[in-house]
């Protein structure tokens, strides 16, 4: 892998094992990455995915409540601000312009695997402690990070600005920041070899069940088709 977002990340992604290729290798990924991704199945996804950042966007509220120390809150604080003030506008501006407008997308009835993995998310959070929010978070965050680094800022139309948003330095440094800050929150709880605490199997199921969640929100994605 040619992207590192820290030591945290790399354990949990290598302890998920095929859920992780599935999920970042989906056919999904490769038609936006070659183009042949349906039209169709994209505008699915992208409604389906405005309603997601709504309830991520709540998640990740609820690490800042969750929050041990000025930096964890700080994190959670940009992630918040970036999703709610600029990561859902390019979903309401390329829906606007294919005529769908942002009460459409506010309003749209959740499919059931968006509504699991959102709502799993948020109950890891709320039964747990930071870690466990995070560790259901991850996935996301990182997942989108690597195919963004696989996928590279050099394509062609249709699906370049979805591709550009991941791939771009923004987003890349985002990564960092988020792998840095989950490092340093995990050594501050489980200490040097947080392998070995007896939390960890916990914090690994709860990773490998949200990297499965989101293949079944690209299966979902194509179901637009
Ligand atoms: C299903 C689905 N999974 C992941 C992302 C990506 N994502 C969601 S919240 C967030 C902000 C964290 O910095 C990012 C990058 C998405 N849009 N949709």
């Amino acid at each position: 892998m040619s992207v590192s977002y820290g030591k945290t990340f790399a354990s949990l992604r290598a302890g998920a094992d095929q859920a992780w290729e599935d999920y970042t290798r989906h056919a999904f990924v490769e038609g936006l990455c070659d183009g042949t991704l349906p039209r169709t199945a994209f505008l699915h996804y992208l409604v389906q995915d405005y309603v997601f950042l709504i309830h991520f966007s709540r998640a990740w509220s609820l690490g800042l409540v969750k929050s041990e120390t000025l930096d964890e809150m700080k994190v959670c604080a940009g992630t918040v601000d970036a999703l709610v003030n600029h990561e859902m506008a390019l979903h309401v501006q390329t829906c606007a312009a294919e005529g769908i407008d942002e009460e459409t997308l506010f309003t749209a009835a959740e499919e059931a695997e968006n509504l699991a993995y959102t709502r799993y998310v948020m109950d890891a959070g709320l039964q747990g402690d930071f870690l466990d929010l995070m560790a259901a978070l991850a996935p996301c965050v990182f997942g989108y990070g690597e195919i963004g680094a696989r996928l590279g800022t050099d394509h062609a139309e249709p699906y370049k600005d979805w591709i550009n948003t991941y791939a771009g330095a923004e987003y890349q440094e985002v990564c960092e920041t988020v792998g840095t800050m989950l490092d340093a929150a995990v050594a501050r709880r489980l200490g040097d070899d947080p392998q070995s605490s007896p939390r960890w199997a916990h914090l690994q199921n709860r990773f490998t069940r949200a990297t499965e969640l989101e293949v079944s929100f690209w299966s979902m994605g194509l179901r637009g088709a």
